[in-house]
């Protein structure tokens, strides 16, 4: 969808800000820039919309060079979001929203009703918030409707210039997570530039690494994290990869656990037997309908006598991730909950357990995946360890 050829820019008092960039960003993939200061992530990001121009080389959208394409008419299907907003200070709200559409020539009415329909969207309720001015907003909702704004002639490319940087971390999570679920829906083409690899890690489905203006590593989160292309690149990502790995490796049923499951219903003797048959001390516990209920002691059950049920020995345990989450979360569930196990489910079919044991195989099948999928021969298993 975006493709740049050979791109360079040399500033007219010449400086290089980039040199030799060549990539592509597929339709509907969201891609974060991520490096240091004035690595040339911004000019990357402005030379899509021909905020500035190449010195070298060609970007293409859709097909088509951009060089060709008059720049206020590529502007209306690139919508674009910066930190610092830049809403119209003098006009509410909704009418921000509706500018692109007003400026492309839709209806007055059918604008305001798109860009109200958007405001809903991002999580603002238009009739609340759509008659205020940006100045009676918090950072947090001006940062909403920069991203309704741009979203709202439904572009199918998106430019995000540090989004969400100019809001508390806690506001920051939450806008992140909020434009994940969008992306879920809108799929759009996203070139997200940020210097912060937890929000590159987070947000993208590729990373492009950024070095001195040129591109270090561009590959998915879980391969950077896992086998850095270079020393840079390892030390940009931090020592601490291992821990970051976590949240971009997705909990598969394979990874799991299977201990005995008994049922709240039925006789501890017969629970007792089966645990026994098994070598384990301990049981899942589900409930009539099969829904995670907690856990039992094969201690507890072997002292229950003949017409003790499971349901009067078994102890509450609520900690539970579904399958494909991230392991992340499934560590921060089991710190929450002080236990050596989480529970995993299908929907509200139980799969297995995964206990710290099977987190630590799973970081490293997806290590190894990786180093196989990028030829690497030596995976540096040190930071995983550590996590
Ligand atoms: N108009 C300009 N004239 C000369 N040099 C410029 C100009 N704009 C940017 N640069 C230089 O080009 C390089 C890349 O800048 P760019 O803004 O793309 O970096 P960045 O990675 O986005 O940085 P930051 O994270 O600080 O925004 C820097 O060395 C910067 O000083």
């Amino acid at each position: 969808m975006i493709r740049f050829e050979q791109v360079g820019k040399v500033y007219p008092d010449g400086t290089t800000a980039v040199d030799g960039l060549s990539f592509e960003v597929a339709e509907g993939e969201l891609m974060t820039l991520v490096g240091p200061s004035g690595c040339g992530k911004t000019t990357t990001m402005m030379m899509v919309n021909r905020l500035i121009e190449p010195t070298s080389g060609r970007i293409l959208v859709g097909g088509e060079d951009i060089a060709g394409i008059d720049p206020v008419k590529l502007r209306r299907r690139i919508g674009y979001v910066i930190q610092q907003v830049g809403l119209f200070p003098h006009r509410t709200v909704l009418d921000n929203t509706a500018t692109v559409p007003a400026l492309v020539g839709w209806k007055r009415a059918r604008a305001r009703e798109r860009a109200a329909e958007l405001l809903d969207l991002v999580g603002l309720d238009p009739g609340t918030y759509g008659s205020r001015y940006p100045a009676q907003l918090s950072g947090g909702q001006r940062q909403r409707v920069g991203v309704a704004r741009a979203l709202a002639a439904d572009p199918p490319v998106l430019l995000m210039d540090e989004p969400f940087g100019a809001v508390d971390p806690v506001v920051r999570e939450r806008l992140q997570n909020e434009f994940l679920a969008l992306q879920e829906r809108v799929r759009k083409t996203v070139l997200m530039v940020t210097h912060d690899i937890e929000e590159a890690v987070r947000m993208g489905d590729r990373i492009a690494v950024y070095g001195d203006g040129r591109i270090e590593q561009l590959d998915t989160p879980a391969a950077v994290l896992g086998t850095p292309a270079t020393p840079y690149v390892a030390r940009f990502v931090g020592s601490d990869r291992g821990l970051k790995r976590l949240s971009v490796t997705a909990i598969e049923p394979e990874d799991l656990e299977e201990p005995p499951v008994a049922r709240l219903e039925e006789r501890a003797a017969v629970a007792a037997d089966r645990l026994r048959a098994a070598g384990a001390r301990w049981a899942v516990v589900l409930n009539g309908t099969g829904e995670l209920h907690g856990w039992v002691s094969a201690d507890a059950l072997r002292g229950a006598g003949e017409r003790g049920t499971v349901g009067a020995l078994a102890r509450r345990m609520e900690a539970w991730v579904p399958v494909g989450a991230p392991l992340k979360q499934a560590f921060s569930e089991m710190l929450q909950h002080d236990a050596g196990w989480v529970a995993v489910l299908d929907g509200a079919r139980f799969l297995g357990v995964l206990t710290p044991a099977k987190l630590h195989e799973a970081l490293r099948r997806s290590v190894d995946a990786d180093a196989q999928g990028v030829g690497r021969e030596e995976v540096d298993f040190d930071s995983v360890a550590d996590a």
